[in-house]
């Protein structure tokens, strides 16, 4: 059945076409001879098209790490009204501004019940809450953790971060997502990079979205090294998709929303920003399926670290200390001899940020929910809850288990210490008595019976 959609001209359900790979050298082209062939900016472009750069990095970066893209485009983004604040998007809410009233510090374990679509129709850009934040998009460092929820689609309007590259995870409802690059289908189960400055629009085929959403400012997602796992495993850079260049030559009025140091401003304009009839480059939005992730982990004993289920990583100056991992666990077989097989108990350094796409997730029996969030900021302690302890430690672990088949979480994990925005600390989803999921783990210590073993153990001359 074809789903009901308010805007016929970007929710229509064609199959789309994309490149695979990642932060390759793309180009496409939507009429034959659009792009300048041996040039970038010729005097005058194929079709009377404007040339027009898109850096995703300083000039003079390092070649391996120095993306742009040329744009080929009806008219050039220049043309528009002076920009004022947006209305209807409330800085308390989302943004992630500098502004410290907005947000407070606490070594709390916190949890999240899913939050509600909305009541009044409303779009993607208007249906983002910000849940925490840490650093400086002026500064360019740090991130910023937002949900959407979303009832209706995004009609000639359009959404561009400056300040910096967004992770879209879907929950609930597909996204019909429009670039200026072209479009991609983006369901639940999959992800969706939009990087700093790229213009993009939401429309929703099922009519409602909920999901979640990582900002890093100043930098971008890559995938990790491989390290000793070899040349192959984790995210494959094929199974990454970037959009064909397709484009709209429509009049009328068109809001462009722009983010810049937190704060959202908007402006008008007589022409669709979609736009673009070509481009080239290695500076696109991307997306991902993650049943595509081909995870590596213990065939042997104990629980490794969840740094083995990264995705895409966000690296900060410090060598092996990323500013954001996008971390996911995926259906797996479990098969650790003599192990405790769910997460260990932990206070780490790095802050963790959980979402539930489908499913349950192995360290939590219930309170963790699809559509729901967890957050764990740097050294506060956190593990599996009492009932799961209590079942792990009495399964036989010579039998290999299948996680279920229907379950993806996945782990948001961060390095600043950020700041929860109050409004997520106020909400009534904030689940007030997560730390109950705790309760009753009681002192399994036999001193007796460990007495007993070392005096054995030395007994036969074991001196360890
Ligand atoms: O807290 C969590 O559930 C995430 C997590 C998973 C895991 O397998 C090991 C450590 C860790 O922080
Ligand atoms: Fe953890």
């Amino acid at each position: 059945m074809m789903p009901a959609v308010s805007a016929p001209d970007h929710a229509t359900r064609e199959a789309l076409q994309y490149f695979h790979g990642f932060a390759n050298e793309f180009q496409s082209e939507a009429l034959a001879g659009a792009l300048p062939v041996g040039q970038n900016n010729p005097q005058v472009c194929p079709y009377g098209l404007y040339a027009e750069q898109l850096s995703g990095t300083s000039f003079t970066s390092p070649r391996r790490q120095n993306f742009r893209s040329w744009l080929y485009r009806i008219r050039p983004s220049v043309n528009s009204s002076r920009y004022k604040p947006a209305e209807g998007i409330d800085p308390a809410r989302f943004g992630a501004s500098a502004d410290p009233s907005h947000s407070d510090v606490t070594p709390n374990q916190l949890r999240w019940q899913p939050f509600p679509l909305p009541e009044r129709p409303t779009d993607f850009a208007h249906g983002l809450t910000t849940i925490c934040t840490s650093g400086c998009p002026a500064g360019k460092q740090g991130y910023a953790i937002h949900m959407y929820a979303a009832s209706k689609s995004m009609h000639n309007s359009s959404f561009c971060n400056a300040d910096g590259d967004f992770l879209i995870v879907p929950q609930q409802g597909a996204l019909r997502v429009r670039t200026e690059f072209g479009m991609m289908d983006v369901a639940p189960g999959e992800i969706c990079g939009i990087q700093c400055g790229m213009r993009f629009s939401v429309a929703l085929p099922a009519g409602s979205a909920r999901g979640y959403m990582l900002e890093v400012f100043g930098s971008h997602f890559t995938l990790p090294d491989l390290g000793p796992v070899g040349a192959n495993g984790l995210a494959a850079p094929r199974d990454f998709q970037t959009p064909v260049a397709s484009f709209e030559d429509s009049a009328g009025t068109f809001t462009v929303l722009h983010k810049l140091c937190g704060r959202v401003f908007e402006a008008r304009q007589d022409f669709s920003p979609f736009n673009v009839v070509a481009w080239h480059g290695n500076y696109a939005p991307y997306k991902y399926d993650l049943a595509r992730f081909c995870p590596v982990n213990t065939v042997a004993f104990d629980h490794a670290d969840p740094s083995i289920f990264t995705v895409l990583t966000c690296p900060s100056h410090i060598p092996g200390t990323a500013t954001a991992d996008f971390v996911v666990f995926p259906p797996r077989w479990t098969v650790a001899d003599h192990t405790f097989r769910p997460p260990y108990y932990h206070r780490n350094v790095m802050t963790e940020f959980m979402g539930l796409i489908k499913g349950t997730y192995e360290a939590k029996q219930g309170g963790f929910v699809p559509g729901g969030a967890s957050l764990h900021v740097c050294m506060t302690p956190h593990g599996p809850d009492t009932a799961t302890f209590e079942s792990a430690i009495a399964k036989d672990s010579s039998c290999p288990e299948h996680l279920p088949r229907d379950a993806l979480a996945f782990m948001f994990e961060v390095n600043h210490i950020p700041r929860v925005m109050k409004h997520a600390l106020q909400s009534t989803e904030l689940e007030e008595g997560y730390q109950d999921c705790w309760a009753g783990l009681k002192s399994h210590f036999n001193n007796g019976q460990r007495d007993a073993v070392h005096v054995l153990e030395q007994a036969n001359g074991d001196s360890h």
